[in-house]
């Protein structure tokens, strides 16, 4: 991906609770920044989703904002303050999940979330209750008292994720927060984080490559290619600009494709056909004329299930991307059959 980031706001702001200023970070032993020359601002309240393929440099560029990692270049301010030159208040101001757990091993989840409260300044007691409290709620009651390594990988991730909340700091730093929860757990995680950010008014920098969980609880984006910026806009302004499209979903039944395929290459718009599911791509204004089409052509029997949905998150990551991700940029094609090209 070339050219400069897209930005409706500029880049660096005052009045911002986090401030990455022309960021740049080269690993020891490699030539190709991991973050390069990366500034944006996180206003009080905001909730930004940061995203990009594996290796894009999302992980590098949080942990440059927590302190644990060094800045080869450029400066983030947290509050105002240098996060390099004073790291101190960090782990009073800033909830911080990593993808590591390794270090806890040796401690029950209680502990965990106990000692993260007092670690920021809680009482043992109303650490205690606060961890009581939020282990209740995703149900971590029946092993809140065993080791961590004789948990289960996401036990032992959802006692530490649990234990960045104790506490209740006002910036939230989370990287990829959901792997590995089973569903369930990951809706509570989704409204429990959508609570806490109103209740307490929280900033909050997410990572996760789960776009489609994300888009209903972010404000705007920033997204990571190559380590660069290479947009950063609120959700809506960047959908907008990604493409303004009805999709339509649709499964037939076996047999159908066949028979509307020619009909719908005279449909003005994209279509694209995965294994038996199409995508239709219209203009706003065609979508009754494509429906009416559909039913007219095929009868309602002959369609298993259909919906019709505005870009999401995930179609705008993938066009933005697409540099990156050539086999995935299907959005601006006017034909394609994957099911041949990936053969
Ligand atoms: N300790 C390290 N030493 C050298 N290179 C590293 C180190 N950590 C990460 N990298 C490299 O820096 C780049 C960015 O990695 P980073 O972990 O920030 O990516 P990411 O966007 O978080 O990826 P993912 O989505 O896979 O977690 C990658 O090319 C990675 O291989």
């Amino acid at each position: 991906m070339t050219g400069a980031p897209h930005s409706g706001s500029p880049s660096v702001s005052h009045s911002a609770v986090i401030e990455v200023v022309d960021l740049t970070k080269v690993y020891r032993g490699r030539t190709q920044p991991a973050n390069d020359h990366i500034s944006l601002s996180v206003e009080r309240g905001q909730f930004l989703g940061v995203f990009g393929p594996n290796g894009a440099g999302k992980t590098t560029l949080v942990k440059q904002l927590v302190g644990l990692l060094r800045p080869t270049s450029g400066a983030i301010f947290l509050d105002g303050r240098d996060v390099v030159a004073d790291p101190g208040s960090i782990p009073l101001k800033v909830g911080y999940y990593g993808q590591k757990v390794a270090a806890l091993r040796h401690h029950t989840a209680r502990e965990v979330l106990v000692f993260t409260g007092c670690l920021r300044g809680l009482s043992v007691a109303e650490a205690r209750s606060q961890a009581g409290q939020v282990m209740d709620r995703f149900g971590v009651g029946s092993h809140a008292d065993r080791r961590l390594s004789r948990q289960s990988g996401g036990e032992q991730r959802l006692a530490v994720l649990l234990s960045t909340f104790i506490g209740m700091p006002e910036i939230l730093v989370l990287d990829e927060p959901t792997n590995e929860l089973d569903p369930a757990r990951r809706r509570e995680f989704w409204d429990f984080l959508r609570e806490y950010v109103r209740a307490r008014g929280a900033t909050v920098v997410l990572t996760t490559h789960n776009l489609t969980e994300a888009e209903d609880v972010i404000d705007t984006v920033a997204l990571i290619d190559q380590g660069r910026l290479v947009a950063n806009d609120t959700l809506g302004a960047l959908k907008r600009l990604a493409d303004d499209r009805i999709r339509l979903e649709l499964r037939l039944r076996p047999g159908i494709d066949q028979g509307i395929e020619q009909a719908l290459q005279t449909m003005e718009g994209s279509v694209h056909v995965q294994r038996g599911r199409w995508t239709i791509l219209a203009p706003r204004e065609r979508v009754d004329q494509l429906m009416r089409f559909l039913i007219e052509s095929i009868g309602g029997e002959g369609i298993d299930d259909f919906r019709l949905v505005t870009p999401s998150l995930e179609d705008l990551y993938l066009q933005l991307t697409a540099n990156t991700l050539p086999q995935q940029a299907e959005l601006r094609i006017d034909r394609v059959d994957h099911a041949q090209a990936d053969h």
